[in-house]
């Protein structure tokens, strides 16, 4: 379970996150829905400690990870899937994937891996940079889910990728969810993508949580009112 109490986080002078508590259950989807700018990434770099608190802490299943360093916190538990996915366009999609395998210890690439991505295991001698860009999502979750993550952290995964496949990534979440004991964290502005994969959503605007609700009981207008420029 991921327990985040009283997160701030500054840039500079200047503090963009202001004293955010959730948590969220193993099990459990949890989305963070907000419109551009309004604090997802800046959140989510906090969370793997990619940017330092400037108040507040991160507990996973009870240890205070707040302090560690990024490589820390993925032996802790997190996996990060950033926005832009951020694959290594000069490695292989093997390679790519390997790249996750050190936390783990893993040998070989797990076959339920490729279960979940048979693209990958047809292209996995090919390079990362020629791969479509929801082929690459796709490689950045294969790569964070070797580290055999308890809290999987997506930022803005839809961003770029056409309709068709974003169904894809959202069939993909799922499986993982009924694969894995694992909490999901993703941040979204996409609310149909959401309303597919998350137990649970959340809105951020300005740093602020401010609405929230479970996915049975989500008001689409309201949640759109608050997407919406
Ligand atoms: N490196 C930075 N230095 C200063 N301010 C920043 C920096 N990065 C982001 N910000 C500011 O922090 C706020 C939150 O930005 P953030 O990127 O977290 O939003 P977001 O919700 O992820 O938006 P997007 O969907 O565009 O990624 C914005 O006001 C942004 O201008």
């Amino acid at each position: 379970m991921l327990d985040v109490a009283n997160l701030k986080v500054s840039y500079g002078q200047s503090e963009v996150i202001h004293g955010l508590n959730f948590t969220a259950k193993k099990n459990e989807t949890l989305a963070v829905m907000g419109r551009n700018g309004m604090g997802k990434t800046t959140l989510f770099k906090s969370l793997i400690g990619v940017l330092p608190l400037s108040g507040g802490s991160i507990h996973i299943d009870g240890t205070d990870i707040s302090k560690c360093e990024s490589y820390q916190r993925v032996e802790n538990g997190v996996a990060y899937v950033p926005q832009g996915r951020m694959i290594f366009p000069n490695l292989t999609v093997q390679e790519n994937i390997e790249t996750g395998m050190g936390v783990s210890k893993l040998k070989a690439i797990p076959d339920d891996i490729y279960a979940l991505f048979p693209v990958l295991h047809e292209m996995r001698h090919r390079k990362g940079g020629n791969l479509s860009g929801g082929q690459q999502q796709q490689l950045a979750i294969a790569r964070a889910l070797v580290t055999n993550p308890k809290v999987l952290l997506l930022d803005e995964p839809t961003e770029g990728i056409q309709p068709s496949i974003i169904k894809d990534i959202a069939n993909v979440l799922n499986e993982i969810k009924k694969m894995r004991d694992i909490t999901i964290i993703v941040s979204e502005q996409v609310l149909s993508f959401t309303m597919a994969v998350a137990d649970r959503i959340i809105v951020i605007d300005k740093g602020n949580f401010i609405h929230e609700d479970l996915r049975d009981d989500v008001d689409t207008d309201k949640i759109k009112g608050y997407l919406s420029v």
